[in-house]
Order: C-alpha cells, then structure tokens, then sequence
C-alpha cells in the first residue's frame, strides 16, 4: 500500500487561482473523500495529484517520492485514475477495454500474459461486468461504462486510485458496491464525491475545497456538521448520527437565506 500527499499545491489557470497552498495526505489503505461545491477546484486537484498536470508550486509525493521523478510506466503499476466523461476512442468490447489497464505491464504488441487475463478477470468480476464482457463500448449505459472504466483502474492493479465522481452515474446498489469494493482491495483511494452521506458512510477521512482552498479536513464526524453544510453550500441542514451504520447523515432542509 502507499501513501499520497500533497504539499502546498497552487494552480493558476488564465490569471485565476483555481488552487491556492492546498495540502492533503491520502493515508495508506485509507479511503480519502473530497468534497466540495461546483468549480471548486476537485477535479483540478485530482489531476495533479495523478501526475497529469503540473502544479505552479507544490508537491505530490508518493511513498515520499515526488511524482514527476518517478518514471511513467513505473507511476501507471502504482496509481490509476478514473476520470469523468472518461471516453474509449475505439469500438472496444468491454474486455478488451478492460485489458488496456493491463499496457503498463506489456511491451506494445505482446499478447496478455496468464498475469493480465487473472487480473482482468478479476476486475470484470468485481465490477459485475463479466457477463457483458463480449458488449462493444459503445452500447453500454452510462452506469455500465463508469464500472467498466473502475474494472479498468483495478487491471492495473494499482496501490493508489484517484477517481472523479465514481459513483454519480451508478445505481444505489452499484454505488454501494463500488465503495465497499474500494475498502476491500486495501487500495489507497482520493474519491471527489459529491453525496455528503455517502462520503460520510465510506470515507475514513474528507477534505473540503471552497474556491481552491482547503476549508476542512477530519474525520466525517468532524467536517459533516451543520456548521460546515451552510457555511460551504448555503444549505441549511440537520446532521444525525446512524444507528444502523454509526455514520453521520445529513438531512437537507432548504437553502439557507
Ligand atoms: N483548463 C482550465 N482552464 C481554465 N479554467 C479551468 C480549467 N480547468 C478548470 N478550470 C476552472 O477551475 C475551476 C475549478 O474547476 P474544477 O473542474 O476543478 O472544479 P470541481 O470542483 O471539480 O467542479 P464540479 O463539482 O463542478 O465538477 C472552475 O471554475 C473551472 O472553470
């Protein structure tokens, strides 16, 4: 397993501070949610800590190295990332979609090996797509197209996964599996999630970006509070303790005025 950080990180796009001296520790096996309104700089965040994109200032460091010293295909074994609107350019069966987790592994060209087709098997399973392996990409509904892109993430047997909106396409019982199957792979996970409950329930910690900087990071008992809900969102709210899963839920009453 392995650890991610980011230290001090700042991003200016077209003279605007999308990100400003955002820090955060993605801690090893730990599921990290974070959280935050529209434009407030998630998805921005995501790709760097992914080694996409290149901060102004700032480091991402994983197991203590920092990202750009570590080499691409060495970086692809350990981190994967599923990003929204994630799209496959050719007419792909859903396996074979899957097997492209499998490149960093082969050389161009080099049929799978007894390795890839165990992983990939395992990730058509664990996202419920074997028996729609034979389907083209193209035909898959949107639900079937974001778990076949995580069953991508998981050929690639990463240490670490950062995922943009995992679940937001998914039905409740797809967004339940998905997340109990992040806590089960013992993956490191950076998930940006838009539902406070579910970030509540499956996170072991949640860092909150307002206008690209950090505004609360704890345990969701700490940030999914009341205060926090009509401070970030301009929502008012009542934040109530489980006693079927001892989560934090939050119920909506109306925005705040
Ligand atoms: N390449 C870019 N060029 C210019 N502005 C950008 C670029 N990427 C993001 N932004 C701006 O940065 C801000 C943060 O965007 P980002 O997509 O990171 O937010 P987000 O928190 O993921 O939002 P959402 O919840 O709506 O997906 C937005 O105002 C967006 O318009």
């Amino acid at each position: 397993m392995s650890t991610l950080t980011a230290t001090g990180i700042t991003w200016t796009k077209h003279s605007r501070r999308i990100l400003d001296d955002v820090s955060l520790e993605a801690r090893s096996g730990a599921v990290l949610g974070l959280l935050g309104p529209n434009g407030a700089g998630k998805t921005s965040l995501l790709r760097i800590l992914a080694g996409l994109r290149r901060p102004d200032s700032g480091t991402v460091r994983v197991d203590g190295t920092a990202i750009e010293r570590i080499p691409r295909r060495r970086l692809a074994r350990s981190l994967a990332i599923v990003e929204q609107l994630q799209e496959v350019h050719e007419d792909m069966t859903v396996e074979e979609a899957i097997a492209l987790g499998r490149t960093p592994y082969r050389g161009t060209f080099e049929p799978l090996g007894a390795d890839d087709r165990a992983a990939v098997e395992h990730a058509l399973g664990a996202t419920g797509m074997s028996a729609h392996r034979s389907r083209s990409w193209r035909t898959l509904s949107g639900g079937e197209r974001q778990r076949a892109q995580f069953g991508r993430a998981l050929a690639q047997q990463p240490r670490i996964v950062v995922l943009d909106e995992p679940t937001n396409h998914l039905d409740i019982r797809y967004q339940l599996d998905v997340l109990e199957m992040l806590r089960d792979e013992s993956i490191t996970v950076v998930a940006a999630l838009h539902d406070l409950n579910l970030a509540a329930r499956f996170c072991d910690r949640i860092v909150v970006l307002r206008d690209g900087e950090v505004c609360a990071d704890g345990t969701p008992e700490d940030v999914v509070t009341p205060a926090l809900i009509d401070d970030v969102y301009g929502v008012t709210a009542v934040v109530e303790q489980s006693p079927h899963t001892q989560a934090p839920i939050a119920v909506f009453l109306r925005v705040a005025r």
